[in-house]
């Protein structure tokens, strides 16, 4: 019998500030996933080594650059991982994935983490393996190792998130890379291993209230920065005073955003860091500069302005003067020979969602 649904994953900003690998807002940015599986139509997926021809939309971000082999392409790569670790060497035959994608990749708008995320549903949702959302979350934890992005992308809103710590058996299951469990993209072999399943309740998370007349604008530069690179600029150990810092504005940030009204005076300073930003400036031309070149003063309504995620993406919360805000950051950027888009998105409080069709 054939099936059809369709997975929506939103985009996330993480860190908001001082959160460095804990905060994470969902973002009114959709990943879709339209899936039928048909197998009186499975000679129009035999092409593909796990049964699974997938396109994109010509309009989404990286048509014409991710690769569309099922074992190389992020989305579907991490749904076959969820299948083989359930004893599921492929897809079902007939399977046809078709991706619609706005969120532009290597901009710090959590793109992998939405693909992560619409992977392991899409593996949830073709076996039917029936998994709770927190299931799944440990199956996206053992790819992209970091919970921010990936708690708001699947449960949506605001939210703080961490791993606990792993007993040194869970450790080795978690150890094993994805390269190890899958056939490597260009016709590698199929190992045939089945992988270990992970941990369960690998990431503990609380979602926080968000006050709704902030909103989110991304100014978002015309160039990518891989979060990998990103990641490899931070140190390995940090001042005292740093941690300090981050801490105490960590501990008033999170209800700073809950009050009405929002307080700029409060929500500005809590969103200073000196954990991730003041290190990935080397990478992002002009980055001290623009963080400090809009405050509430010279710009009301202005509550707070950070590095979204790994960067290069500007997030700044704000309640009005959108344009204004968004236009001096471009200019900002344009001095140093960066292109920019903006976009005005609110937060995604429910998170990844499946209907069935
Ligand atoms: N919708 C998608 N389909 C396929 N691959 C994707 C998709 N979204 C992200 N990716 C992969 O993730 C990479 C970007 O990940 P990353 O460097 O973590 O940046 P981001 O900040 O956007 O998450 C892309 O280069 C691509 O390989
Ligand atoms: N905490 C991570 C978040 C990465 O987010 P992304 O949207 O850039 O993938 C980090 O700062 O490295």
């Amino acid at each position: 019998m054939a099936r059809a649904f369709k997975i929506k994953v939103p985009a996330s900003s993480a860190n908001i500030g001082p959160g460095y690998d804990v905060l994470g807002v969902g973002l009114s940015l959709f990943l879709e996933l339209e899936v039928t599986i048909d197998s009186s139509l499975a000679h129009e997926t035999n092409d593909d080594p796990n049964n699974c021809k997938l396109s994109y939309t010509k309009e989404s971000e990286g048509y014409s650059t991710v690769p569309l082999r099922s074992d190389a392409n992020l989305i579907t790569r991490t749904a076959l991982y969820v299948l083989r670790c359930n004893n599921i060497r492929n897809f079902p035959s007939g399977t046809k994935v078709h991706v619609s994608n706005p969120i532009p990749l290597g901009r710090g708008l959590g793109s992998s983490g939405a693909a992560v995320v619409a992977g392991v549903i899409l593996g949830n949702e073709v076996a039917q393996l029936g998994f709770s959302k927190q299931r799944m979350l440990d199956y996206c934890l053992m790819i992209e190792r970091h919970p921010d992005n990936i708690t708001a992308a699947m449960m949506g809103g605001f939210c703080g998130s961490f791993l606990r710590d792993l007993t040194p058996q869970e450790m080795e299951r978690r150890e094993i890379p994805l390269a190890e469990v899958l056939p490597e993209p260009s016709g590698g072999e199929d190992t045939g291993l089945v992988p270990p399943l992970p941990p369960t309740d690998i990431g503990r998370h609380v979602k926080y209230q968000w006050n709704p007349v902030i909103k989110c604008i991304a100014i978002i530069p015309h160039f990518e920065l891989s979060t990998a690179d990103s990641r490899g600029v931070l140190p390995k150990a940090y001042p005292t005073q740093d941690l300090v810092f981050n801490l105490q504005r960590l501990a008033v940030l999170t209800t700073a955003l809950t009050m009405n009204p929002p307080n700029a005076d409060l929500i500005y300073p809590a969103m200073q860091d000196r954990v991730h930003q003041p290190y990935r400036k080397t990478l992002i031309p002009g980055l001290t500069e623009i963080l400090s070149c809009v405050t509430p003063s010279t710009y009301p309504g202005l509550l707070g302005i950070c590095l979204s995620g790994a960067g290069p993406t500007i997030l700044a919360l704000a309640t009005e003067n959108f344009e204004e805000i968004s236009q001096e950051i471009i200019n900002r950027f344009a001095k140093n020979g960066i292109k920019c888009s903006w976009k005005l998105l609110e937060p995604a409080y429910d998170g990844a969602s499946v209907e069935q069709q």
